[in-house]
C-alpha cells in the first residue's frame, strides 16, 4: 500500500511498517516501552474502505439528536454521548462487540442505517479486526512470546465528532485521558489536527499530525498491566486548533470478558515481581468511572505492593 509522507511529529512518533517484520520487532518493542503508541503504515486496510467508512461515520453523526440518542449503552459509556457542559465540543457515536453480528446489527437499526451504509461498517470491522490480530502477533512476538493470549476479546467502535468553531481554538475537544483498554486503533481525521500524545520522557504535549492512511494505536491500561508494566499506556487528548469539524473513528481491543487481567507467567519472575493483582477489565471500567480517574491513575488502586 502507498504511504503519503507524515508530518514533522509524526516522524517523533514511532511508524511501525507493517510488510517490514521481523525486522521492525525492535523498533516496536522501542515503541509501546517509551511511547505506548506508534502509527502503523503499510498495513492491508484497503485505502478506499477507509475513506468509504469515514463518509459512513459523518452522515450518521450528522442526524438529528433524537435518532442519535437511540445509540444506547450496552456498557457504561459505550453508547451516544451528546455534547454537555463539560466537552461542549464533542459527541460520539459507540458500538460494543464489533465482532457480534446481532450488536452490529442492533446498532444500525438504531440509527436506521441503509443496506450500502451496513455494508461498509461490516467491511470495515472484519478489516480492522485482522489489523488488530496481526498487531497482537506482533507484539506477543516482541516479547518472546508466540501464543495466541488474546483470542475473543470484545471490541468497541467510538466514533467522534469534534464540532470547533472560531470561538473555541486554543480549548480542550478531550480532556488528558489514557484508553481504559488493551489497545486503540485510531483513524484520525485526514485533515485537521488536534491530538496529542505526551511524551513520558519530557511530560510535554506532541501533536499527532494527520496522516492519511495510517493508524495510531494507542496502548491503554490493560495493556500497562498486563505487559507486567514493560510497555506504557500513553497519555493523549484532543485540543481545538482550527475551525473545522474533526471526525475521527476509534476501535478499542478492551480486555478478556470474564477471565482477569494479569500478565503471563513468562513475564513474571524474580526480577520482574507481579506488579498488579489480577482484575476484571469489567470492575476496572466501573473502577475508572467511579474514582473520575480517567489517565491511568485508577491503576494504583491495583498494586501488588499497595497495602
Ligand atoms: O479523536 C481522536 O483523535 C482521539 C479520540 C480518543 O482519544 C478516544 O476516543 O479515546
Ligand atoms: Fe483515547
Amino acid at each position: 500500500m502507498e504511504v503519503d509522507g507524515g508530518g514533522l511529529a509524526a516522524a517523533a512518533i514511532p511508524a511501525i511498517d507493517m510488510g517490514g517484520f521481523p525486522g521492525e520487532l525492535r523498533r516496536l518493542k522501542e515503541a509501546c516501552h517509551l511511547w505506548g503508541c506508534f502509527r502503523v503504515v503499510n498495513h492491508e486496510v484497503p485505502r478506499e474502505l477507509m475513506a468509504q467508512m469515514k463518509a459512513v461515520v459523518r452522515e450518521l453523526l450528522d442526524m438529528p439528536q433524537e435518532i442519535k440518542r437511540r445509540n444506547t449503552d450496552v456498557i457504561a459509556g459505550s453508547g451516544y454521548v451528546a455534547p454537555s457542559p463539560a466537552n461542549p465540543l464533542y459527541e460520539a457515536l459507540g458500538l460494543y462487540d464489533v465482532g457480534s453480528p446481532e450488536a452490529v446489527a442492533a446498532f444500525c437499526n438504531q440509527l436506521d442505517a441503509t443496506p450500502p451504509q451496513r455494508e461498509v461498517i461490516g467491511k470495515y470491522a472484519k478489516a480492522i479486526d485482522e489489523l488488530i490480530m496481526g498487531i497482537l502477533e506482533k507484539l506477543a512476538e516482541s516479547l518472546g512470546l508466540s501464543r495466541d493470549l488474546f483470542s475473543h476479546w470484545p471490541c468497541q467502535f467510538r466514533i467522534n465528532k469534534y464540532n470547533f468553531t472560531p470561538e473555541t481554538v486554543g480549548s480542550s475537544g478531550v480532556q488528558i485521558h489514557t484508553d481504559s483498554g488493551f489497545l486503540t486503533i485510531l483513524q484520525d481525521d485526514e485533515t485537521v489536527g488536534g491530538l496529542e500524545v505526551m511524551d513520558r520522557s519530557s511530560g510535554e504535549f506532541i501533536p499527532v499530525d494527520p496522516w492519511p492512511g495510517t493508524f495510531l494505536v494507542n496502548l491503554g491500561d490493560v495493556a500497562a498491566a498486563w505487559s507486567n508494566g514493560r510497555w506504557c499506556n500513553v497519555k493523549h487528548r484532543v485540543q481545538c486548533k482550527q475551525t473545522v469539524v474533526r471526525v475521527s473513528i476509534a476501535t478499542f481491543l478492551l480486555g478478556p470478558k470474564e477471565e482477569a487481567v494479569e500478565a503471563p507467567p513468562e513475564l513474571v519472575d524474580a526480577e520482574h515481581p507481579c506488579l498488579y493483582v489480577p482484575f476484571t477489565y469489567e470492575d476496572y471500567r466501573k473502577l475508572r468511572i467511579s474514582t473520575k480517574q480517567q489517565a491511568g491513575e485508577a491503576l494504583a488502586l491495583l498494586r501488588a505492593d499497595s497495602s
